[in-house]
Order: structure tokens, then sequence, then C-alpha cells
């Protein structure tokens, strides 16, 4: 049976659990469980704190494990990334208050608050820049005010929170975020982890694509294939009418109201955009 650990809390858990859901997973029912067994999937979840999830899937007390790409950096574990998730995007970076450092050079002496030791000595190691790390379980963005350091670095999304500390971001990234699936070497084989990684992909093919259906004139049909030249190749079916052909293309969510614009200038009508619940491609 496949052991898979899940963030139990914090922003990696609900969209953890959906993602799982939606791959025709059993979903938690509970805040509560701890472990759930999926008997119809041959899975055993285990909810565990998202920085711990490293160190089971490290230990191989698990096959493997969603949890962030931060997370599994500092934790120093011999895990791998198995698969990117698409979600819980962030930057990791350093932010001093407004004004204060502009360059990486800045920090050389300094204090930095931070949840992420490993992470920042290592980049620090890196680039040779020598300065003091302060360990902070969360609301790091307060040190600084609070006179504990001179400067973060923490997980920045909108930078709603460091703007309300009176702090901005400075010298490059640190590291891009995501959720990731990890694994080890151990265990990249199994045959249900493969089976977990299509279906997921399933699903996030699913959530970038839409499926666009119209009707255009047989003598335009070209141009609008052009347009909509889907994954293999659009669908295209009759109609009643001789002149006319209906067109099924999966396009990118993202392109989609451009792609109806595109569509209806070369004479496209009834442009239909639908969702897909999962896809193999
Ligand atoms: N605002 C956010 N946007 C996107 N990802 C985030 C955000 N805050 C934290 N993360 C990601 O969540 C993971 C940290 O999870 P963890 O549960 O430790 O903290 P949390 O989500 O801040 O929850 P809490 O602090 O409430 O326990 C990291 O991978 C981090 O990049
Ligand atoms: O750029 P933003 O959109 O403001 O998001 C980033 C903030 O979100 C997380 O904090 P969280 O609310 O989890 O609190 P914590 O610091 O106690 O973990 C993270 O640690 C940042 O503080
Ligand atoms: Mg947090």
């Amino acid at each position: 049976m496949l052991r898979i650990a899940v963030p139990n809390k914090g922003s990696l858990s609900d969209p953890a659990i959906s993602l799982l859901r939606e791959a025709g997973y059993r979903a938690r029912r509970t805040g509560r469980e701890l472990v759930l067994l999926d008997e119809a999937n041959d899975v055993e979840f285990f909810f565990l704190r998202p920085r711990d999830i490293a160190v089971y899937v490290g230990q191989g007390t698990v096959h493997a494990g969603i949890t962030g790409r931060d997370l599994l950096l500092d934790s120093g574990v011999e895990a791998t990334e198995h698969l990117p998730l698409g979600f819980a995007r962030s930057t990791f970076r350093f932010a001093a208050p407004v004004g204060a450092m502009s360059d990486l050079t800045d920090i050389a002496g300094k204090r930095i608050a931070t949840s992420y030791d490993v992470l920042v000595r290592a980049f620090l190691a890196e680039r040779g820049i020598e300065a003091a790390t302060v360990h902070l379980d969360g609301a790091v963005e307060s040190s600084v005010r609070l006179g504990v350091a001179d400067l973060i670095a923490d997980v920045v999304e909108t930078g709603t929170t460091l703007r309300a500390a009176g702090l901005e971001v400075f010298g490059e990234p640190i590291l891009a975020s995501e959720a990731v699936l990890i694994t080890t070497e151990a265990f990249a084989g199994e045959p249900g982890l493969a089976t977990l990684v299509r279906r997921l992909e399933g699903v996030m093919r699913a959530r970038s694509y839409v499926l666009m259906d119209y009707d255009v004139p047989m003598n335009r049909l070209h141009l609008a294939t052009e347009i909509t030249p889907g994954i293999q190749s659009p669908t295209v079916s009759p109609l009643q009418n001789p002149d006319w052909v209906a067109v099924r293309s999966m396009v990118p969510r993202a392109d989609m109201n451009r792609l109806m614009d595109e569509l209806y200038e070369v004479g496209a009508r009834a442009i239909l955009v639908s969702e897909l619940l999962a896809c193999r491609l």
C-alpha cells in the first residue's frame, strides 16, 4: 500500500486535499483525522505538519509527500522533488525597513530573522556573505520593529504582510517556491506513485485548459483551426447546414478570451467554453 504524507494545516493543506480529491482519492472528512485509509486506491494518507513531511519522506516511513519547495530545501533531507504542483506559489526574499538596504552586500554583519535558517545560511555561504540568523517560528515581519533583527528572510506572496510591517524586499530572490510532491530515490519507481503522479497531472492539466466549442463556415475552417490547433488536432464535426462545421478543441485557460475574440473575427459563432474535470493527454 502506498503511504503519502499530506499537510494537515497552513496554506498547503486545503489546496493539497482538494487536488487529491479531484484526482479521485478519498478526501479528509474532519480536520482532526490523522490517518486516512483509501482502500479503493490502495493508499494510506498521513496528515502531518508541512515542515515535518520532508523528514518522514527522507526516513522512508512514507513513500512520498506534499510540502513546499522552501520547506524541503530548509529540511536538508535527502528527498527530491518529483512533481511541482502549481499551488502555494511564493518567493522567498530578504526584506528590510523601507530605504534601509538595497543590495545583498548591505546584509554583511547584520541580524536576519527567519524561520528558514538552513535555506538562508546556504544562500549566504554561496555568496560569501557573513551575517547572523535569528530563528523565529512565524510572524517574522514583526521582528525588525521589535528590535530582534535588522532584516528578515521570509515567504512573500502578495507583499501585504511586508507593507504592513514597513518593510520592502531587496536583492535577488532567494527562491521561487510552490507546493511539490517529494519522494526518495528508493521509492521513485513505485507503481502506485506513478499512478498518483498521472492523476495529479491530469487534474493540473484540466485546471490549466478549458474546452472550446464553436461553429464556423467551412471556407473559414483553416483560419479557425490555426487559432485553436488543440493538443493533437481539433475535432471537426458536420452540421446540418453543409456550409458550416462544428469545432471542439482544448485551449489554455489563460488565453481563452483572446482566442474567442480572434475566432469571432474570422467568422466563428456560438463560441462556447466549458470546464474540464480531469484528463489524460
Ligand atoms: N501567503 C502564502 N502564499 C503562498 N504560500 C505560502 C504562504 N504562506 C506560506 N506559504 C507556503 O506554505 C508553506 C509553509 O507552510 P506552514 O504550514 O509552515 O506555514 P503557513 O502556511 O504559513 O501556516 P501557519 O503559519 O498558519 O502554520 C511554505 O511552503 C510556504 O512557502
Ligand atoms: O505576501 P503575503 O501575501 O502577505 O503573504 C506572505 C505571508 O504569509 C505567510 O504568513 P502566515 O500568515 O502564514 O503567518 P506566519 O508568519 O505566522 O507563518 C508568510 O509567512 C508571510 O508572512
Ligand atoms: Mg505561516
